[in-house]
């Protein structure tokens, strides 16, 4: 199994990604986890430090890497993986990538208590104003996010996944 998740941030990437590899017995990568692990800082002070142009940069080199190192894996990739420099084409030429959809009122609810390790998220006063963010931000991603060889929309389990995936390999 190869398996990308892509999506907006709070769509529940990295929390699923880890069900399903259980699920599949592959190994799991979360690529905003193995930019920590590489650059030894967090993503919030690498954002502070270096600005967002480094962390896209390191954000590629680690998905080139990470998907050359692993023949089998259910990778999570962050919010905006999909939409700088080459990673969609990279993406899904090398598996099976997956949107999660996500109703933005629901990110909204997910986000407000997590949005503080997400610099494009954080110190925004209110709620209304991180629902305005990422209204903003998913109207410039869409066009990313559509790409993906399977969308899930709505709720979801990790059985309901497997099934979608399992339909989309037999059907085609
Ligand atoms: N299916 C779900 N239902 C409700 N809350 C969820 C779900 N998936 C994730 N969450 C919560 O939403 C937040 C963001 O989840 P996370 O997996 O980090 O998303 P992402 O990696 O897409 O940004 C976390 O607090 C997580 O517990
Ligand atoms: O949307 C984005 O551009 C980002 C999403 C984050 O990942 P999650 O989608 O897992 O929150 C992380 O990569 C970084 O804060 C930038
Ligand atoms: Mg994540």
């Amino acid at each position: 199994m190869r398996l990308h998740l892509i999506g907006m941030p709070g769509a529940g990437k990295t929390t699923l990604g880890r069900g399903l590899a259980t699920f599949y017995g592959t190994p799991f990568c979360d690529l905003d986890e193995e930019i920590v692990r590489r650059e030894g800082r967090s993503i919030a002070t690498l954002f502070e430090q270096e600005g967002e142009a480094y962390f896209r940069e390191r954000e590629a080199a680690t998905l080139q890497a990470v998907l050359a190192e692993h023949e089998r894996l259910v990778l999570a990739t962050g919010g905006g993986t999909p939409c700088f420099h080459q990673n969609l084409d990279l993406l899904l030429a090398t598996g099976l990538t997956l949107y999660l959809e996500v109703p933005v009122e629901e990110l909204v609810r997910r986000l407000v208590r997590a949005a503080a390790a997400r610099p494009l998220l954080a110190n925004l006063p209110d709620p209304q104003a991180l629902e305005t963010r990422l209204r903003e931000t998913l109207a410039t991603r869409e066009r990313f996010y559509s790409r993906a060889h399977l969308r899930c929309t709505g709720t979801y389990s990790v059985e309901s996944i497997q099934r979608l995936i399992m339909h989309y390999q037999t059907t085609g």
